[in-house]
């Protein structure tokens, strides 16, 4: 039985992925073989010996300690692409409500409505609705930095809704700019983009570099009366910076899906409780993905969509296939291969990959491991970890 430990709210659609004869999935369970999580904040403590591969039901991997897993050998996947367009969508929520005072209005409405008849209800709203007015997005200039999987549908629906939009990306892939239209005219630099955008959306993933990149020296650049939109990460933010640029006007109003105490009680920001992933749709989408990456690594030793290990898969031939994970140094291959040469083991087919400072082997041998094999290739030095699947 394989054992899957869970933290979060999974989608029981994902869960059922897992049929019940070969795997335990419980959210309390001992000497698990995976970890399968949301935003659940995971210490390299909380991640047992007994622990191959940790799925990330979403995006975002700044959860879970990923160079810790490396050196461990445990294999961290995530869902790319699998809530893109939940998030696209509150983005153009986001978008349409820093546009015009929505809430503002709404409020006004909800607090002075009650207890007025028809007519009176009537002179109120049309009094007050002066006060509610905006702009249209029509026209207007988005600037998108990060145009990966949700970065490219936000600018793609930013062109539909009329706006001209600039966007950003160093590390395009190449399959990302082929999703991308031709419509969106890339810029070279954030001081640039955030000149020229009325409203700047970020969609990039938190990493050393990407860190505080909306500092208090770029927040100069924002074009006066823009709108900042953030549904990636509140570290991509200097809040203090942003607190500054909303005093001074230079910034119309954030737009955030991550709330940071500092904004609360201001009538400029608008704080949404993480909810960019949560749909039915986006939480099925991720639980089905990466229950699928989980049940072809534990059995077959395929990895897809891994964020520190190189994707890495084989049709099965042979009897039996190990799963070796070493050091991304010479000699390794040699010295697993000559054990098995010991042992009169013979390869039906294998693949090696290597990514950084970890390579990956599946091998697969014609006879059942003799007694001591898996032992052997452990005890080689550079080798991480060594199973049968
Ligand atoms: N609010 C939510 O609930 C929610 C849901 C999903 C994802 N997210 C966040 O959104 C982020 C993006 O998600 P995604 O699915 O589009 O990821 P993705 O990997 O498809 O796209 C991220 C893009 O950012 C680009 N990038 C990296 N560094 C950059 C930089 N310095 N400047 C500009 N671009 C840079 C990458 O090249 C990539 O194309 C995630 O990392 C996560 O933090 C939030
Ligand atoms: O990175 C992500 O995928 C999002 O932030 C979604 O997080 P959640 O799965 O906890 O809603």
């Amino acid at each position: 039985m394989y054992k899957i430990l869970t933290h979060n709210k999974i989608s029981v659609k994902g869960l059922d992925k897992f049929s019940r004869d070969k795997y335990e999935v419980a959210s309390e369970i001992g000497h698990p073989d995976a970890i399968m999580l949301r935003s659940h904040k995971l210490t390299p403590e909380a991640i047992a010996d007994s622990v191959t591969a940790i799925g990330r039901a979403g995006a975002g991997v700044n959860n879970i300690p990923v160079d810790d897993c490396t050196e461990r050998g445990v294999v961290v996947f995530n869902a790319p692409g699998a809530n893109a367009n939940a998030v696209k969508e509150l983005v153009i929520a986001g978008l349409l409500l820093s546009g015009r005072d929505i809430l503002g209005g709404i409020k006004y409405v909800k607090e002075e409505g009650p207890g007025l008849t028809e007519d009176e209800l009537h002179k109120l709203v049309e009094n007050g609705k002066k006060q509610y007015g905006g702009a249209e997005l029509a026209g207007k200039t988005l600037g998108v930095v990060g145009l990966g999987a949700i970065g490219s549908l936000v600018a793609e629906t930013g062109l539909m809704l009329g706006m001209k939009v600039l966007g950003l990306d160093p590390a395009l892939s190449v399959e990302a700019a082929w999703r991308l239209s031709r419509d969106v005219e890339r810029v070279e630099n954030m001081q640039t983009l955030l000149s020229k955008s009325d409203y700047v959306s970020l969609h990039l993933p938190v990493l050393e570099a990407t860190r505080n990149l909306i500092n208090k020296e770029l927040t100069e650049s924002f074009k006066p009366g823009s709108v900042l939109l953030n549904f990636s990460r509140e570290k991509l933010v200097d809040t203090q910076a942003l607190v500054a640029a909303l005093d001074s006007g230079k910034l119309r109003s954030y737009i955030s899906d991550f709330p940071m105490p500092e904004f609360l009680g201001r009538k400029d920001v608008i704080q949404m409780p993480h909810l960019g992933a949560s749909t039915a749709e986006a939480e099925e989408n991720c639980a089905i993905m990466i229950a699928d990456q989980l049940i072809d690594f534990l059995e077959n030793g395929n990895i897809k969509n891994s964020v520190n290990f190189p994707n890495t898969s084989l049709e099965r031939s042979g009897l039996c296939r190990l799963a070796i994970i070493n050091k991304n140094v010479p000699k390794m291959l040699g010295q697993i291969l000559s054990v098995l040469a010991d042992r009169d083991q013979n390869v039906a087919d294998m693949i090696n990959k290597s990514r950084g400072e970890i390579a990956y082997n599946l091998i697969d041998i014609e006879r059942e491991p003799t007694n001591g094999l898996i032992d052997e290739i452990k005890a080689i030095d550079g080798v991480i970890s060594a199973r049968v699947v």
